[in-house]
């Protein structure tokens, strides 16, 4: 005997149920039996009519929605294999709701006939569909014995399984079809299982007849890793213990229902999880051997909880609290969650559903009324909109370290836990966590433990010469990255103006196009919104700009959740309040702020100096020469070009600042030698550099840039005298920014060619650090310090920093 359970996805209509009728004859070799459930959405509109007609509204265009699409159902089914025998009475459906109408109220008895009616419309179709292989209609009111309530009932197995096999042995057949989610108490009348109970049917026929499998089919391949609706990676489990599959339906797999899978375990049946739509498909097998090596099978979820905390002087070494807190939950019937106590024993914790909250905290209230009078308890706190994640993998207790990796996953996601538990059989830990976050918190844990493919999510600020190199590398490297298991997306791009955002990422080819045409601007708020729908885990602003509006906004997108790449100098060389809020808030959000490009652009200046300064080191003198533009002049200058020829090439060698006059005064260098006495500990303004001008003080201020390249000329005479006097005393000149006994100055000096900066020209930084742990010598990084392609290579470097702890 095989049990074969469809769900409504299955039988949503004509097609759909045609489609279940030739899977059904496909695999009939032995006996099998079908419980179905009602077509998709009925019962949904089942329940609607019931309350509809409770609260005294008209409910005839409801009823007239249903019943025409059950006779358009019947209809099709009698065209094509003749009339129906058993159609459920729909007069006696209205008598009951008209009824319930007249007073107003729906008895539990009558709620539970007009709800399970989809199932026995299911089942009149399948059986006319089987017509060819007598398939016999068998009553669940005849073999499913209930306790309890009408609705919600419980089983009762023994009593079940004596009805089944009367019910059988009456009715000899190949195939049966049983209603789902129905059943029957001791006085014959009809009761339901509760919401989705069609596969706890199943399982309960599947136990009673000691069945070969349980087969549940439905509209996936089995159970997943994670939810597929929100895991675009998630993957389908093969196989899972009874215990895995329970603690997964439990904490929210919605492919089975959480009570499905206890009557199979106890009679040792194995269960089956197989699509309709795709049969021929491995499905996802339960049973009680399929223990694998692999620690964690899968990472579940549920939401809408609230956790409610009973505390006070009266809880601690007190025999009988716990007892008296459950005993009031369990007498209104609140199913409680999850339950975590502090070591003290002053605290009680546990999560319930929040449609349950109301009823929970009355009766702790009432329970305990008299110890809150007197003091001893005190009022029951509540969290709500919380949620669940669970790891889910019985061969999690033979491995260490799952949990600390489960924390750090959450802790990466931004996500803070509120409580936490694990069972003593190690197959399952759960942190209760904002429920706001549950889908981050789920995407970053199975990115960890399942798919080992760390992403990265890019939104650019600026897409100048820096800005659009950068984007060419990320183009060019994408075959390099997927190599090395990493997923970099561009999610977003914006010039000062526009703002272009692609929840599927931004194709390298059209961008600009998009950008152009897209009518928003920049606005944090819109893009950590675009983050928080796509559930991106590991943001990224990148800001190649110049920006000072920018750069005073980084604490906000700190603040935000997202890492901060610059290529920008504006924000470390603000003010030093600013500098150390920075610092505090990539602290406070465990979050990156990268600048490397600050000093030296791709050259390795920041990582160097913070790892030796970090060791211990410290500065004792610097000397260097900063500024790839200056670089490139002054050599210019020697070779014989004027200062104007020599800033233009400069310019657009795409060495010079957006603005040239930031090299050419030399605020430019003054920046980066701030950065750099900074990173050495030294608390400066950038007021406190000294600073010699190329410039004549005052030389085209408030000009445009095009202005101001157009007045440079006038200034290429005196430069040329200043240069031609050095040459006479065989030197050259150069752009300096040192640092010595805690003064930082920056400007021209005329060195001899015995001088180690006499060689440095074209564009190269140079810079020499004598420190306690390098001296005599010092400490030198050279090469080229300016220049689109070595400075987006270094915000590249900075944007996979990201991902490393
Ligand atoms: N070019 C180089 O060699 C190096 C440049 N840097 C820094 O990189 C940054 C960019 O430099 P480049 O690309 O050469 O300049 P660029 O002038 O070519 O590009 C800057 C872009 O930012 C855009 N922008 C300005 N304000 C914006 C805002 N609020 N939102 C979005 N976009 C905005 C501008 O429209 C422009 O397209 C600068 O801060 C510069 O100091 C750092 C190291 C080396
Ligand atoms: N304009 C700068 C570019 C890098 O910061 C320079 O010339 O070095």
């Amino acid at each position: 005997m095989r049990v074969l359970k469809f769900g409504g996805s299955s039988l949503a209509d004509f097609a759909c149920l045609e489609q279940v009728a030739q899977l059904v004859k496909a695999q009939l070799k032995d006996e099998m039996l079908l419980v179905l459930s009602a077509p998709g959405g009925m019962t949904d509109s089942l329940v609607a009519l019931a309350s509809s007609a409770e609260q005294g509204q008209d409910f005839s265009s409801l009823w007239e929605a249903l019943t025409s699409r059950c006779n358009e159902l019947k209809a099709a089914v009698e065209k094509g294999y003749g009339p129906i025998d058993h159609w459920p009475n729909f007069e006696e459906l209205k008598n009951k709701l008209d009824g319930v109408s007249l007073i107003k109220c729906c008895p539990d008895q009558v709620r539970a006939f007009v709800i399970s009616f989809g199932e026995r419309v299911s089942v009149s179709l399948m059986q006319r569909l089987l017509n060819s292989h007598k398939a016999v209609y068998l009553e669940a009111t005849s073999c499913v014995a209930s306790t309890g309530g009408f609705i919600d009932a419980e089983v009762d197995l023994v009593a079940s399984k004596t009805r089944f096999q009367a019910a059988l042995k009456e009715k000899p057949a190949t195939i049966y079809i049983m209603p789902g989610f129905t059943a029957s108490n001791d006085k014959g009348e009809l009761t339901t299982l509760g919401r989705n109970g069609s596969d706890y049917s199943a399982a309960i026929a599947a136990a009673c007849l000691e069945a070969d499998v349980c087969q549940i089919w439905t509209d996936v391949d089995g159970v997943y890793s994670a939810d597929p609706r929100y895991i675009k990676k998630a993957t389908k489990v093969d196989f899972l213990s009874y215990k895995e599959a329970m603690e997964l339906s439990y904490f929210g797999a919605k492919v089975l229902h959480p009570k499905t899978i206890l009557p199979c375990a106890k009679a040792g049946v194995p269960c089956e999880i197989k699509n309709t739509h795709n049969p021929d498909a491995q499905g996802s097998l339960i049973g009680n051997d399929f223990s694998s090596d692999e620690p964690v099978k899968a990472i579940s979820s549920l939401q809408d909880l609230a956790m409610l905390t009973v505390s006070g002087p009266g809880m601690k070494g007190k025999v009988g609290m716990a007892s008296k807190v459950f005993n009031a939950l369990a007498h209104d019937n609140v199913s409680i969650v999850l339950i975590t106590q502090s070591s003290c024993e002053f605290s009680i914790s546990f999560c319930v559903h929040e449609s349950d909250l109301a009823l929970a905290l009355t009766a702790l209230q009432t329970a305990f009324e008299l110890e809150s009078q007197a003091g001893l308890i005190e009022p029951v706190q509540v969290q709500r909109n919380l949620a669940i994640v669970t790891l889910v993998g019985d061969n999690m207790r033979a491995h260490r370290g799952l949990a600390a990796k489960f924390f750090a996953s959450l802790s990466q996601a931004q996500v803070n836990i509120v409580a936490i538990a694990q069972d003593s059989t190690e197959s399952a830990i759960s942190a209760v966590i904002d429920g706001e976050l549950c889908n981050d918190a789920v995407k970053i844990c199975h990115e960890n433990f399942f798919t080992h493919v760390p992403s990265i999510d890019v939104f650019l600020l600026g897409c100048g010469l820096v800005g659009q190199e950068l984007i060419s590398q990320l183009e060019r490297q994408q075959a390099w990255l997927e190599k090395r298991n990493i997923k970099l997306n561009l999610y977003g791009v914006a010039n000062s103006r526009q703002l272009h955002l692609d929840s599927e990422g931004i194709a390298f080819s059209d961008w600009q196009q998009k950008l152009a045409v897209s009518e928003q601007s920049f606005d944090l708020k819109l893009v950590e919104q675009f983050v928080k729908q796509n559930h991106l885990v590991n943001p990224v602003l990148v800001d190649c700009t110049s920006s000072d509006a920018l750069a005073a906004q980084y604490v906000d997108f700190l603040n935000a959740g997202f890492h901060v790449v610059a290529a920008n100098k504006k924000a470390t060389t603000s003010s030093y309040t600013y500098y150390q809020d920075l610092i505090a808030a990539t602290q406070k959000n465990n979050r990156k702020f990268l600048y490397e490009t600050n000093v030296g652009a791709g050259l390795p200046v920041i990582d160097n100096l913070q790892s030796l300064f970090g060791a211990g080191d410290e500065l004792l003198e610097f000397s260097g020469i900063l500024s790839g533009s200056l670089s490139y002049m002054f050599g210019a200058l020697q070779d014989g070009l004027s200062l104007s020829e020599a800033t233009i090439k400069a310019k657009e060698s795409g060495f010079t600042e957006p603005d040239p006059r930031d090299d050419l005064s030399g605020t430019d260098v003054a920046r980066k030698l701030l950065i750099i006495a900074r990173e050495a500990g030294m608390k400066l303004e950038l007021s406190d550099i000294e600073v010699e001008s190329v410039l004549p003080q005052g030389f085209a201020e408030g000009d445009s840039i095009d202005e101001f390249m157009a007045k440079l000329p006038s200034l290429d005479a005196d430069f040329n005298a200043r240069i031609e006097q050095a040459a006479s005393e065989g030197k050259v000149l150069r752009y300096v920014g040192t640092i010595k006994e805690g003064h930082c100055k920056v400007g021209i000096e005329a060195v001899d060619s015995s001088h180690a900066l006499n060689v440095i020209r074209d564009g190269e930084n140079a810079l020499a650090i004598l420190s306690q742990y390098y001296q005599p010598r010092p400490f030198v990084i050279r090469g080229y310090g300016a220049g689109s392609e070595v400075t987006a290579a270094g915000v590249f470097a900075d944007v996979l920093k990201t991902l490393s702890r």
